[in-house]
């Protein structure tokens, strides 16, 4: 075996071995055309896929530099300080992207406008001639009047308040008619890509939030994979539920894995999950559970279409499934050791990683992207996944995340992110969360810390020895 093929992460997106030219993706647009929304998205998905990518807003480099915008005069093309200064900024932005790309990072999302060719020309040289980057762009156009509308308010206003960072503070009706100038004086010099003079250049063309796609000299892998989320992502309202099985036997003996039934608590969170769809009377919901059986169950009175992936299955624990987590750490010390220090890496002998179940999930999230009310019944490894993909959780948090038992997370996409509500069933069920090592340590100190005290106390007082539970600190690992 070569050193390459001995690495945790060969052949995934984040193996280090990879070598991949870093890529500038740049986005393209008048103002209220999605950019951001598509920035902030692209960014969250190739993370969540091991491609380290950070987003370059120019419109923050702006902000910070002069207050003038907040008249639509500074956007005019006549006023060439203001061009001026907007270049300059621009190059800000660009010059940091390829500082990140330059250490480390992989991919650079630049959101800016860039609706001219002599600013895109600008990007080629800076990009690709000077620095030897992969550059891509990603246009978005609109000429549906409802969409630019939808997008107009939803980037300047809250369900409440003027929340577009250029008009804080201002009156909303003042800030869309400003707006709308501002948009004006952007279409007097846009050229759309597409001209024969940047046949060359590598890009995909969205129109209408994805009614239909133009796409130009892919270059590599990551560009197709780009291309491909972008023609699968849309932004119809919807809602996605996502919850555990209930409690299974095995859940209640502390065994990991396996295929068990539900425990009599598990099934009456099964009836409780299929009142709760009914009293929230989701249109077309579909039920998507894993192919063991404790998912399966728990979807038994939900009515609505179902489907089995195999690839929502739990983790695969190999050697160690249906083991408690004492067993584990008295039979593979090591193994045990080597997981609470870099659990998202650490794969089990014979069996699979936090990263490998990322890796088997891009499907289903893709899917999911695709889908409206969607109900995801799963576990508690894969759960944690397809949360962080929602919440935009790094690598390091994502195996900690707490995702209890008898819990329905909510997740509704808004403006820019996703609304994400726990809605416990109130049924009880075991508690099957293992904390970060450190929490442990921390917890274990103050249980040592009260039981001490609560101890002297007693010593004085004659009263009863404080037990383990009456300390409040559920969960405590063994010593
Ligand atoms: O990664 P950790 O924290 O061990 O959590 C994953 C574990 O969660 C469990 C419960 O402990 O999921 P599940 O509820 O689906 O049975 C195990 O089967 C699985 O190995």
């Amino acid at each position: 075996m070569t050193n390459h093929s001995k690495c945790l992460r060969w052949g995934t997106a984040s193996c280090p071995h990879v070598v991949r030219a870093p890529t500038v993706i740049s986005m393209v647009g008048l103002p209220a055309r999605g950019k951001t929304y598509i920035a902030k998205k692209l960014t969250r998905y190739l993370n969540w896929i091991g491609v380290t990518t950070k987003a370059f807003n120019v419109g923050e480099y702006r902000r910070a530099a002069t207050d003038s915008y907040k008249n639509h005069n500074f956007f005019r093309a006549d006023n060439k300080e203001a061009q001026e200064l907007r270049t300059r900024v621009a190059l800000m932005a660009v010059d940091d992207a390829c500082k990140f790309l330059s250490t480390g990072g992989e991919v650079a999302v630049i959101d800016a406008t860039n609706t001219t060719m002599d600013r895109r020309r600008l990007l080629v040289d800076i990009c690709t001639v000077k620095y030897q980057f992969k550059l891509f762009f990603v246009e978005s156009i609109c000429d549906d009047p409802n969409i630019i509308q939808g997008n107009i308010l939803a980037s300047i206003l809250s369900e409440v308040k003027v929340c577009s960072p250029d008009y804080v503070g201002q009156d909303k009706n003042e800030a869309v008619k400003d707006f709308l100038q501002r948009i004006e004086h952007y279409r007097q010099t846009y050229e759309p890509m597409g001209s024969p003079a940047e046949r060359d250049m590598s890009y995909i063309q969205i129109f209408n939030q994805g009614e239909r796609f133009i796409v130009n000299k892919l270059a590599g892998h990551l560009q197709s994979r780009v291309v491909y989320y972008l023609m699968n992502i849309h932004v119809l309202p919807r809602t996605i539920y996502l919850t555990r099985h209930g409690e299974s036997k095995m859940n209640q003996d502390g065994r990991i894995g396996g295929d068990s039934d539900l425990s009599e608590r598990g099934w009456q969170y099964a009836e409780a999950l299929g009142k709760f769809v009914e009293e929230e009377n989701i249109q077309e919901l579909k039920v998507w559970t894993s192919e063991l059986k404790r998912t399966i169950q728990t979807a038994r009175y939900i009515s609505a279409p179902k489907e089995h992936w195999k690839a929502l299955n739990e983790i695969d624990a190999g050697v160690c499934e249906g083991m408690t987590y004492e067993e584990i750490q008295e039979k593979y010390p090591e193994e045990f050791a080597l997981r609470d220090q870099d659990k998202f890496h650490y794969r089990y002998p014979s069996g699979e990683s936090y990263q490998d179940l990322v890796a088997r999930l891009e499907p289903v999230i893709l899917e999911l992207e695709r889908q409206e009310n969607v109900m995801v019944i799963c576990h508690q490894a894969v759960a944690r996944c397809l949360l962080a993909y929602f919440q935009d959780k790094s690598a390091a948090d994502l195996p900690y995340l707490k995702v209890p038992l008898h819990t329905v997370i909510k997740l509704t996409p808004v403006a820019y992110g996703c609304r994400v509500e726990f809605l416990a069933l109130n049924i009880p069920a075991v508690n099957t969360h293992r904390e970060k090592p450190e929490e442990q340590i921390v917890k274990r100190e103050l249980y040592r810390e009260f039981h001490d005290c609560s101890l002297k106390k007693w010593q004085l007082t004659y009263s009863t020895k404080p037990s383990k539970a009456s300390c409040g600190l559920p969960g405590l690992p063994p010593r």
